[in-house]
């Protein structure tokens, strides 16, 4: 078995999933990611980007292929050896808000952390401040059933942050936000993953979004393709861009 890349922190190869039902999911997708990168994972609807998610963080495991995180095979591990992964390394946030009704606001933010063992107090000081910085202070002694959407999406994403993961997998995190929203909610994303060395694995089939990344591994039917960008052109000209199968 070839060992990955010492700085890759998750490094995929050849990576395979049909689902239970026959859908096909993945053919062959090999990549790595590096310590601290913001990786944006591109594609059209039902490319294999949240299949692809899933198999790397473990939620899923790949039917063929090899996934490592910190050279450390995910692969060969039991159930619970990839639950433990995913509740002490890694985040996660679903295109829709998913948050316990009957928590807080600020004590759905500072679940994972207490998960993770840390104490009442430290956990909602994290949780409080990330709420502060995601605009959503205001509302921490609030159930989300008050809240707006875009809203609730903030306190995922505060959720996500508060515990520092060292992978932040993101399946369309601002999909439920308005276009003025989405930039400063991924802006706040991006400089928060920077500042505190989070990597981030980041689904979107937006290319504004994917502009924020440091790099864009794109998905078309399970396969990786290189997308090439042409200069825009007017409707009757065609499409604006094309990709090609690497
Ligand atoms: N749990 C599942 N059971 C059966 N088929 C599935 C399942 N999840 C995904 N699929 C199918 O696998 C293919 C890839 O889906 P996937 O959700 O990974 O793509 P995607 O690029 O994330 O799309 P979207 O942007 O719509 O979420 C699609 O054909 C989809 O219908």
């Amino acid at each position: 078995m070839e060992a990955p890349p010492d700085n890759d922190v998750l490094w995929a190869r050849s990576l395979h999933h049909t689902h239970a039902d026959g859908s096909p999911g993945l053919h062959g997708v090999s990549l790595g990611v590096r310590e601290g990168e913001i990786l944006a994972v591109g594609g059209p609807r039902g490319s294999g980007k949240s299949t692809l998610l899933h198999c790397l963080s473990g939620l899923l495991r790949a039917q063929r292929g090899e996934v490592w995180f910190n050279s450390v095979p995910v692969h060969t591990m039991g159930h619970l050896a990839r639950e433990r992964l995913r509740r002490d390394r890694f985040s996660w946030i679903d295109p829709a808000p998913t948050l316990v009704p009957e928590l807080n606001v600020w004590e759905n933010a500072a679940l994972p952390l207490m998960l993770r063992g840390t104490g009442r107090r430290r956990a909602k000081g994290a949780a409080l401040e990330w709420l502060e910085r995601l605009d959503v202070g205001h509302a921490a002694r609030k159930r989300p059933h008050e809240l707006p959407l875009a809203a609730r999406q903030r306190v995922c994403l505060a959720r996500a942050l508060a515990p520092a993961p060292t992978v932040l997998f993101a399946d369309e995190p601002t999909a439920p936000l308005h276009r003025a929203d989405r930039a400063h909610v991924l802006r706040t994303l991006t400089t928060a993953a920077r500042s505190h060395g989070i990597t981030v694995v980041l689904a979107t089939h937006d290319a504004e979004t994917a502009a924020l990344a440091d790099r864009t591994v794109s998905l078309l039917d399970g396969r990786r393709v290189n997308t090439v960008h042409l200069p825009p052109v007017t409707e009757t000209e065609g499409r604006a861009a094309c990709s090609l199968s690497a």
